[in-house]
């Protein structure tokens, strides 16, 4: 059986350490996702799910425990290393779009592949391509403050699927959308997904969006259920 596209074991991680504001958030928290699922992490406000994410998504430091991507250990990484394998191997999607304000819904899908080393010719196509998909091609040119919620929301989902990662991150993909939106949105990402050998981690209150996932996992008290 191949390895696991993502594995957490034993992480935790306390904020503000030792002063009054301590707050500890993981206390052990264990996950397994395996090539090709769609996995829907359930979790009350607070109780750590950006944490949880952020740290499977390399963004950030466990104080103890293991990441393992692919296979591959990445907590003892350089800085360098686990910046490359995030490039490569991981896209994040936020619940703000955090487009750039200043280039076009194109250019906000071109850019992380240029980073990358793809060509521009190359890297336009699958931009208009993914696009498409979502139905946002019309609106390529439009910079991120001419683009409704939604379709801000569903450039950022063709700019975290660019580099062709093997795990999707998501935390609250559409939780800033109003509820009709948030839905064909949602259905915009699972269509994206689906349509690859894609993994992914995608964190929500809704628990309707998160009945369309493979599993679904719910954490409480800094470990995962
Ligand atoms: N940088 C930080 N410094 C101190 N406390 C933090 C920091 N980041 C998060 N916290 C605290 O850690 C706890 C978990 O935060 P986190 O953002 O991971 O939760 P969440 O489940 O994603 O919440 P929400 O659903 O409201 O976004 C919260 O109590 C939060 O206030």
């Amino acid at each position: 059986m191949s390895d696991p596209i993502l594995k957490l074991s034993g992480l935790t991680k306390t904020y503000n350490r030792g002063k009054p504001s301590e707050v500890q958030v993981l206390r052990g928290a264990d996950l397994v996702i395996q090539p090709g699922e769609v996995v829907a992490l359930v979790a009350p406000s607070g109780a750590g799910k950006s944490t949880l994410l952020h740290i499977a998504g390399l963004l950030d430091t466990p104080d103890e425990g293991h990441v393992a991507i692919g296979g591959r250990e990445m907590t003892k990484l350089s800085d360098r290393r686990r910046t490359q394998v995030r490039r490569a191997d991981v896209g994040f999607i936020y619940q703000f779009h955090h487009l750039l304000p200043e280039f076009t819904a194109l250019e906000n899908i071109v850019l992380p592949q240029l980073a990358s080393g793809t060509p521009r010719r190359e890297a336009e196509a699958c931009a208009r391509e993914l696009l498409d998909q979502v139905g946002v091609a019309p609106r390529a040119d439009h910079r991120p403050a001419a683009l409704s919620g939604g379709e801000q929301q569903r450039v950022a989902f063709c700019r975290a699927l660019a580099n062709a990662p093997r795990l999707l991150l998501a935390d609250e993909p559409t939780g800033n959308l109003d509820p009709d939106t948030s839905d064909r949105v949602f259905g915009a990402l699972m269509a994206l997904v689906r349509g690859t050998e894609l993994s992914a981690l995608i964190a929500t209150h809704n628990l309707e969006l998160a009945s369309r996932m493979d599993r679904v996992v719910r954490m409480d008290h800094g470990v995962v259920a």
